[in-house]
């Protein structure tokens, strides 16, 4: 193979970046080192030295040490890899230049030049914007314009450069072919080099703004999600705190898929959970709740559901049924408002009742019920101490007044004295008494006003007819008379969480620990409206970025079948679709289309990234083959590939699926909700629980659990076929006829 004209200089700026960058790294431990003894002996001196002094000494140390170690870290990072692409640009009006771009900036101490420029950086959206020429991009809001001569990429591994690709318009991406033609690890990695022009988008769209994006199984929704976070925290961070940063993912095997990838992109602490756990955690709610994919698995295994059950799941995300929790809580607002009454001491009134219920409903209306009722406490509480001061002064300057007219008005001696006693005997009476009235005002008054219990209350309108009437009076009788059938149990199930937080939101508030500025949504398809409704107003806020693909709406019983409610909901959301998918090669996405043309949704086919590789593979068992499973696992694995799932549609059948394999000898590993994936064996997948994840090979099972000619089995089909990279196998294809077989 011919060497690149340009590789003799390419390996001297590698060389020279890489001594750069070993000096630097040098630099900084001895930073961390020196900031870590400053701060031990600043806490020796603490006891005896001017405490002060010490303390200031620490925080700038500690400052300094933060500092020394992300740039330590940031370093050590990108040893192996310190770029992996060049830009030839000129910004109209400066001197053209090359900029070598990397994971993480690094800049020449003295001259401040860039040796290395960040991925997230503004000039660095040329190189992934896809055109040379003439162009323009954005540096906050200001555009910059300009010349972009050339891309230029490399191939570096262990520090070492291997190759040189020039881009231009007509190349192929080598690069990303070559990425995608790599192994899945059972985590998802990070892509900085190869992303693509309509993925930077999506990754650098406005981050004051909302974002839904509609992208085919593995056009990278996650991938870029993650990016997106990194790209978020790199541009705000200064003055983001990344707590206020929330990732929701769907499972908590799926937290773990993409647990790797975050530090790799630079994100540290941001607050991963699933909707469950979040919401149990921001309501502290302790709920014993019912098996979340129970109704799916009822559903896909035929087992009889009755329509009722189903219809309540569906209406329990509707934006109906937040009306509902809205009226719910609108009622409790003016229970609570009828129980203020004018506040008195003595017979003095002190502050009317119609001033505090203004209060509570007009002035405070945009904070939750008890919050109102904690600001009216404080009001009412200096109320109370300036007016009892005031009363107090009153009526001591009255006695006194009182005495004096007395003293000097009254002539009869025995008359005075007794008036005179009278009148000190009443004031030594009522003075205190007010006082202590005037102290205990506060606490006796606001007794009335309980904590809300949601619990209690969502339980209440779950069971009671009368609070039925009020709050949905357009309802049938059927409908109530089902909807209490299904509430005599004392369950909770997953739909009930939106409203929860809900009335949380409304009635208590939700505690600043909780309350995410930025949320990023994965799968969002799986959410009802009413979900992302509740977050919106329980986190007052809009920044949400949304990923998701309806095809693998496996829950569309009670989640999202289309985006336009979520437009609705989002009016400042950027809507965009990817249609490439990244992960899987062109003959299985062939197979995997066919599924989704039988979709009711109206989507488009995929476009596989051409990529070819193996046809996928049927074979015929009446019966669980042991031996044949475990030969097509070899074949596989004498491939080269490594990670490896077989995926059934239901939980039931993976069990037993994998009880045979397990028992014949196979290293297997049956995944469930809060697995730790063990990469080195045959991964049991049930389909619902494989969405999101990606493997080398996939071997689709179905025996006792056919995938039927009905909605959410062909979904739960296309999200196992989507899952593999290079190969898939099938098994048993007559209980799969929803693809016909090329190859029985
Ligand atoms: N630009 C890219 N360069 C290299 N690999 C990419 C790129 N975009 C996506 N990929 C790879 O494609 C695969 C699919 O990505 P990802 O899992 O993010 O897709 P997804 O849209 O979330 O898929 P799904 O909806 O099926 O779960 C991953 O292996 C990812 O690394």
């Amino acid at each position: 193979m011919q060497k690149h004209p340009d590789f003799e200089f390419e390996l001297q700026r590698l060389d020279y970046t890489k001594h750069y960058m070993q000096k630097l790294l040098l630099e900084s431990m001895r930073d961390v080192q020196s900031s870590q003894d400053e701060i031990r002996h600043a806490m020796a001196d603490l006891d005896y030295l001017d405490s002060s002094l010490s303390y200031i000494n620490i925080l700038t140390n500690t400052r300094f040490f933060e500092m020394a170690r992300t740039q330590k870290e940031g370093l050590e990072a990108i040893q192996e890899k310190p770029y992996f692409a060049r830009i030839h640009f000129k910004a109209d009006g400066e001197k053209d230049e090359f900029l070598y771009i990397g994971k993480t900036s690094v800049f020449h101490q003295e001259t401040q030049e860039p040796i290395i420029v960040d991925w997230r950086s503004p000039v660095a959206n040329v190189y992934y914007d896809g055109r040379l020429g003439d162009l323009t991009y954005k540096v906050r809001d200001e555009e910059v314009s300009g010349h972009l001569f050339s891309k230029r990429q490399y191939k570096i591994e262990k520090g070492e450069l291997l190759d040189i690709l020039d881009v231009d318009l007509t190349t192929n991406d080598e690069l990303l072919q070559e990425a995608l033609a790599g192994k899945a690890d059972v985590r998802l990695t990070e892509i900085v080099s190869t992303i693509q022009a309509e993925q930077n988008e999506i990754i650098r769209a406005n981050l004051r703004q909302p974002i839904i994006v509609q992208g085919a199984a593995g056009s990278g929704k996650t991938t870029i999600a993650l990016h997106r976070i990194s790209y978020f925290l790199y541009t705000m961070g200064a003055d983001f705190p990344s707590e206020k940063l929330m990732i929701l993912a769907p499972s908590k095997l799926f937290m773990e898929y993409i647990g790797d990838v975050l530090p790799e992109l630079g994100v540290g602490r941001i607050c991963q959970t699933t909707f469950t756990e979040y919401v149990l955690n921001a309501t502290g709610l302790k709920l014993k709740l019912a098996d979340p994919n129970g109704k799916l698995e009822m559903l896909t295994a035929g087992t009889f559901v009755n329509e009722e059950t189903l219809f309540i799941a569906k209406m329990k995300g509707t934006l109906e049924y937040r009306e509902i929790m809205q009226q719910y809580v609108k009622k409790l607002e003016h229970e609570t408002a009828e129980l203020f009454e004018d506040i008195y001491i003595e017979k003095y009134r002190i502050i009317r009742a119609a001033r505090l219920k203004k209060l509570f409903l007009e002035d405070f209306n945009y904070m939750p019920l008890e919050k109102r009722i904690e600001r009216i406490r404080v009001i009412v509480q200096s109320e109370v101490n300036r007016k009892r001061k005031q009363l107090y002064k009153i009526l001591s300057d009255k006695y006194e007044e009182a005495l004096d007219k007395a003293l000097y008005g009254i002539r009869d001696d025995e008359k005075r004295r007794s008036r005179i006693t009278r009148i000190m005997d009443e004031r030594d009476e009522r003075l205190p008494s007010i006082e202590k009235e005037g102290k205990q005002k506060v606490a006796s008054y606001m007794r009335r006003f309980k904590k809300f219990n949601c619990k209690k209350l969502y339980r209440d309108w779950l069971t009671d007819p009368q609070l039925h009437k009020e709050l949905a009076c357009h309802w049938s009788d059927s409908e109530r008379d089902a909807f209490f059938a299904a509430h005599v149990i004392d369950l909770w199930e997953t739909e009930d969480l939106a409203a929860l937080y809900y009335l949380h939101a409304k009635l208590k508030g939700i505690e600043d620990k909780w309350k995410m500025r930025v949320v990023f949504i994965d799968e969002v398809q799986d959410y009802s409206e009413f979900q992302l409704a509740a977050l919106q107003d329980g986190l007052e806020t809009d920044m949400f970025t949304m990923v998701g693909d309806l095809a693998q709406g496996i829950h569309s019983y009670r989640a999202l079948t289309s985006w336009d409610p979520v437009q609705q909901m989002f009016p400042r959301a950027t809507y965009t679709t990817l249609q490439k998918s990244y992960r899987t090669t062109i003959e299985i996405m062939e197979l995997a289309n066919k599924v989704l043309a039988q979709m009711d949704e109206d989507l488009p086919l995929v476009e596989p990234v051409v990529r070819h590789g193996r046809d996928p593979e049927f074979y015929r068992m009446n019966s669980l083959d042991t031996s044949k499973v475990n030969e097509i696992y070899q074949a596989i694995l004498q491939r080269g590939h490594r990670s490896i799932a077989l995926i059934c549609k239901t939980r039931k059948e993976a069990a037993a699926i994998h009880k045979q394999l397990e028992q014949s000898g196979m290293p297997v590993q049956l995944l469930g909700e809060n697995s730790d994936i063990n990469g080195d064996c045959l991964l049991i997948v049930p389909s619902h629980l494989s969405k999101g994840l990606e493997f080398d090979a996939v071997i689709i099972a179905a025996y006792e659990e056919p995938f039927r000619d009905h909605p959410i089995d062909r979904k739960l089909l296309y999200v196992a076929m989507t899952r593999p990279m290079h190969e898939l196998h099938l098994i048993s294809d007559s209980l799969i006829p929803l693809i016909s077989p090329k190859n029985a």
